[in-house]
């Protein structure tokens, strides 16, 4: 076990680590991720270059935003590899998902056989996308995505696999921990390098965190609850971010909590 001083408004409080293998894990929490692809050396001495919002003639920047998918009619055409892994996160989200395809792949078939998919055993028809709020084109034809997007309205958000150029939304690699949810995109120029940043991501914010962010979650509810003075509670938020917790036991975290919310109640 190793001690870390943590400074709450002027009082000392020492926290001890999980373990050395914690240790060494949040040490590199705050240098992030780039050492797998070998960047800090190399950039090191290299003053980051101030860029336009727009990179390149013709190029935009996209806008990212968290859905809401609860309930939400979602219509995916298509049933093979692809649609699959846009339908595990979309049932997630708690979407209401029906699959228009002829076949669907095994996993797929079994989501369907335990009711939380509806299936249209079917080939594509322009009605099918009638009241969606997202529509997905995931079909291997091109000249069906295709159709799919013709039939879409401009309202409804489509996501069209192979045509970025067409899509109005294109989903981000991901991954969760409890409620933090960390994507990386290449605003669709590059799917295998956000799919390689986000593995390497996952693997640095590991499952310990879901318990963090809960316990800050619970926190910050307490300290708007439990002190009054502004400039107090927003002190106190920040000190809730020190790294400190991070790297504390979850038991532990939590006596230090009270401690924090009684030193600061006292002083009101
Ligand atoms: C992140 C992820 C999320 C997800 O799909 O859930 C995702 N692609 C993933 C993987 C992946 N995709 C491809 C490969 C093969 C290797 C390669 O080609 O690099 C791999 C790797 C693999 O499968 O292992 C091929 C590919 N992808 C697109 C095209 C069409 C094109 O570019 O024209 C082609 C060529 C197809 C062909 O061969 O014809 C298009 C899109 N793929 C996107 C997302 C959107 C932009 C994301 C961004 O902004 O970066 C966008 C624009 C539209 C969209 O789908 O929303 C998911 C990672 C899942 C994870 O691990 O979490
Ligand atoms: N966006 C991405 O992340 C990404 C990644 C890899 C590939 N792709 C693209 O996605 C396409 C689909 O890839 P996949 O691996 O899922 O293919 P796949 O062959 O596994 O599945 C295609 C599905 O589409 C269905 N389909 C074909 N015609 C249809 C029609 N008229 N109506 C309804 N369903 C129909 C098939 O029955 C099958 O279920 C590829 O052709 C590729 O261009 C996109």
């Amino acid at each position: 076990m190793g001690n870390l001083g943590l400074f709450f408004i002027g009082k000392k409080i020492s926290m001890p680590f999980r373990s050395d293998c914690t240790k060494k894990r949040m040490a590199n929490f705050f240098e992030v991720i780039l050492e797998p692809f070998d960047l800090k050396g190399k950039n090191a001495s290299h003053q980051p270059e101030i860029v336009s919002a727009k990179t390149k003639k013709g190029d935009h920047m996209y806008y990212s935003a968290i859905l809401n998918m609860k309930g939400k009619k979602t219509v995916v055409v298509g049933g093979g590899k692809v649609a699959e892994r846009k339908i595990k996160a979309l049932l997630d989200a708690c979407a209401d998902i029906t699959v228009v395809s002829p076949d669907l792949s095994d996993h797929l078939l079994r989501m369907h056989q335990e009711k939380k998919i509806s299936w249209k055993q079917k080939t594509f028809e322009k009605d099918d996308v009638n009241g969606a709020f997202l529509v997905i084109a995931a079909t291997n034809e091109r000249e069906v995505n295709e159709q799919v997007y013709q039939s879409c309205e401009a309202h409804q958000l489509i996501n069209v696999v192979d045509a970025p150029e067409k899509s109005n939304i294109i989903m981000p690699a991901t991954f969760k921990r409890g409620d933090l949810i960390i994507s990386v995109s290449t605003s669709g120029k590059v799917p295998g390098l956000a799919r390689k940043l986000k593995n390497s991501l996952a693997e640095q914010f590991d499952e310990h965190f879901a318990d963090y962010v809960e316990f800050l979650k619970e926190g910050r509810k307490r300290v708007l609850e439990e002190i009054n003075d502004p400039e107090q509670k927003r002190m106190v938020l920040h000190q809730l971010l020190d790294k400190s917790f991070l790297e504390a036991s979850n038991e532990e975290r939590h006596k230090q909590l009270e401690m924090l919310l009684n030193a600061n109640r006292s002083s009101e």
